[in-house]
């Protein structure tokens, strides 16, 4: 799919729904899919777990970490995933969450945003902890090149509180200066603008104003850190578009068994349809 990156998440959404499936090969996860903690293992289950999550959600979400954990040969295993799961039919937004200074950060941009490695993804998470002005160049080469990238704006680790929602000189709190220096980046943009930001389904509602963004939200936090549906509806509302929902661990746990798996997306994009969230 050619064109930028915001229209593509607006309609996937609408064909595929909300859900965006996390790819993290936890070592208990390969233990509890009979498979080993090695290079082997790790492939076996990135790879069917990639075949059966892409042929349904709209977005996977594979988690850098797991693959890197592995060396090389892991990060070998990252891109077979980025290529099965483009090929698939889903966006593939990769969480790398890289920030660093502004030249330092081209760098970062020639690997994942560029379009010319095999590590390039449709998106990409990013933190704006070095000041917000430090990501333009991913934000610049995302736009070019008709991909996103996800800003690290109130994350769901209890930890996070302390420093995201201290309050700025500006009367506001870290995070919504993030989602508002976002806004203002995907001012005009439609159906959606190709910036999203991260804001944790586990966060407090009302403590964020989103509702200007316009652009996709990914909000992990759902399942296995303890956020339900009911927390989604009171945390994102009814009709904010883009929301993405993100799983990991508790749909991964259904598998290894191709058919439990894929019963287990259904039954959640299932019930995120029931929230109506917009495209
Ligand atoms: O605020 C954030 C940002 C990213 N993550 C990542 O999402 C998944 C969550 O995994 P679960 O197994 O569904 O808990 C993981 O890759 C995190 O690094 C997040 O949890 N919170």
């Amino acid at each position: 799919m050619t064109g930028p990156f915001g229209p593509k998440l607006s309609a996937k959404i609408a064909e595929r729904g909300n859900l965006c499936a996390g790819i993290d090969p936890h070592p208990g996860l390969l233990d509890a899919w009979g498979l080993e903690r090695t290079v082997s293992g790790l492939e076996k289950f990135a790879l069917s777990a990639t075949e059966v999550l892409a042929a349904e959600a709209p977005v996977i979400k594979p988690q850098s970490a797991f693959f890197e954990a592995y060396g090389a040969p892991g990060i070998a295993v990252l891109e077979r995933v980025i290529a099965g799961a483009r090929e698939a039919g889903a966006l593939v937004l990769l969480d790398v969450k890289r920030g660093d200074i502004g030249s330092t950060m081209g760098a970062y941009t020639t690997a994942y945003l560029s379009g010319d490695t095999a590590l390039a993804a449709d998106a990409v998470t990013v933190s704006p902890y070095l000041g917000f002005g430090s990501l333009a160049p991913a934000i610049e080469t995302a736009r070019a090149s008709g991909r996103g990238v996800f800003v690290l704006a109130r994350t769901s680790n209890p930890e996070a509180a302390e420093l995201q929602k201290a309050l700025l000189g500006n009367g506001k709190t870290v995070a919504q200066s993030i989602v508002d220096e976002v806004a203002a980046v995907n001012a005009g943009a439609g159906p959606l603008g190709d910036v999203g930001v991260v804001v944790g389904a586990t966060v407090p509602p009302g403590e964020l104003e989103l509702g200007a963004l316009n652009g996709p939200i990914l909000a992990p936090g759902f399942g296995a850190q303890g956020a339900g549906v009911s927390d989604l509806r009171a945390v994102f509302g009814t009709g904010l578009p883009g929301v993405l929902p993100a799983s990991s661990r508790d749909l991964l746990r259904h598998g290894p068994d191709p058919r439990a798996l894929r019963e287990q997306v259904r039954r959640i994009r299932s019930s995120l349809a029931e929230l109506e969230f917009g495209q």
